[in-house]
């Protein structure tokens, strides 16, 4: 027997449902998410760190769970909302149902909730608190608890998600029969900043021929330097990049080095701080696997995988900082790159995980930087 579960917003809505995880309660910033297939790299995403995720596509949990689609080494997201879990599940990876996976995880979790009724509250509102509550039910404790969460602004989660120790990475993307196939051979080094970076970043950088130290967010410059690296990479991460000072910091010291730097989501937003800029806070957000984005140098629409809250303000852009690529839903900042040295970043997602790749050819434009520099470097010697 499946046990009754709540969900309640900060403003009071209620909706009442099924636990489908574990049991108890759980509060943070409730988004929607557009994406139709990919639950379990979205529960594993650290950039959703104290976020609730509910999923707009009805059936959830149809393929299962298995070992090797997790972006990270746990479940981030604080909580899922689901509409419906299937009866059964069926992949030929699954080694595990959803539930059983929430479960093992310790996720609150909750399905049977009108989702297209909760996703236009957070439409017309914005994001806002909640907290999901299974097994023994306080609607009143409920509340007061999706009250206490607060805001996203001014929380600083990627100190709280990043590796403790700095560590190798060589492993390339996923092959039919093969698994994971590492490469041997880099071309590359770079230093990756963890603010909570997604496996498939490190894989689809490996892949390119780049050997990655992945760093603690919190590594000052000259540590980084010190590793001598063809390029530094900004990883995604979650909270909001304002309060990052530690990063940002960081950022602006390596950007007088002229090192090549690719940023990707929280990693773009720190560049934007970096160069000068600002951040705000959105509405709702964008988060799915839906989002067209144009690149404006080429005019090409690009489907892409999103998932942020915060968006960099173009108006408070430095004169050297070319905006690159446009949200086609609201024209918000998606791209930006210095015109004065190799330095870009992308808002969305390249490494999709899940979503399209349209847009993973930036991961080729950081190499193909960083080849450039280094072949200039050989010539220079030679002669
Ligand atoms: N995926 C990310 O890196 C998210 C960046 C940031 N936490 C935001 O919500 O905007």
């Amino acid at each position: 027997m499946s046990e009754p579960a709540i969900l309640v917003l900060a403003d009071g809505s209620i909706f009442h449902g099924t636990a489908i995880g574990a049991s108890g309660h759980t509060i943070g910033e409730v988004v929607f998410n557009t994406s139709m297939t990919g639950y379990q790299e979205i529960l594993t995403d650290p950039s959703y760190f104290q976020q609730i995720v509910t999923l707009t596509y009805p059936h959830i949990g149809n393929t299962g769970t298995n070992d090797e689609d997790a972006e990270s080494h746990a479940v981030y997201a604080s909580g899922l909302i689901i509409r419906d879990l299937p009866l059964l599940h069926s992949n030929f990876r699954a080694n595990a149902s959803l539930s059983d996976y929430l479960k093992a995880n310790n996720v609150v979790a909750i399905a049977d909730i009108d989702t297209r009724r909760l996703t236009r509250i957070l439409r017309d509102k914005g994001a806002q608190a909640g907290c999901i509550m299974a097994g023994d039910i306080d609607e009143q404790k409920a509340l007061s608890l999706a009250k206490s969460f607060g805001s996203m602004a001014g929380k600083d989660l990627a100190q709280e998600v990043t590796t403790s120790e700095r560590y190798e990475w060589i492993e390339g993307e996923w092959k039919l029969g093969q698994g994971f196939v590492s490469n041997n051979h880099p071309e590359f080094h770079i230093v990756a900043y963890d603010f909570g970076v997604k496996r498939n970043i490190l894989r689809m950088l490996a892949e390119r021929g780049c050997h990655i130290t992945v760093v603690p967010a919190t590594t000052p410059a000259k540590d980084v330097l010190a590793l001598n690296p063809d390029g530094i990479f900004l990883s995604n991460g979650p909270g909001d990049p304002e309060p990052c000072h530690y990063a940002i910091n960081a950022i602006q010291e390596l950007l007088a080095t002229k090192k090549p730097i690719f940023g990707i989501c929280l990693g773009h937003q720190l560049l934007g701080l970096a160069v000068g800029g600002k951040t705000k806070k959105m509405a709702f957000g964008h988060h799915g696997g839906n989002h067209p984005v144009q690149d404006l140098d080429s005019q090409k629409v690009l489907i892409t995988s999103q998932n942020h809250g915060f968006e960099v303000d173009e108006h408070s852009l430095p004169k050297n900082v070319k905006i690159t690529h446009r949200s086609l839903f609201d024209h918000s900042v998606q791209g930006i790159e210095l015109t004065d040295q190799v330095a870009f970043s992308f808002q969305g997602h390249p490494e999709a995980s899940p979503g399209p790749h349209d847009i993973a050819y930036l991961f080729d434009k950081f190499t193909d930087e960083m080849r450039k520099i280094k072949h200039t470097h050989t010539q220079a010697i030679a002669y």
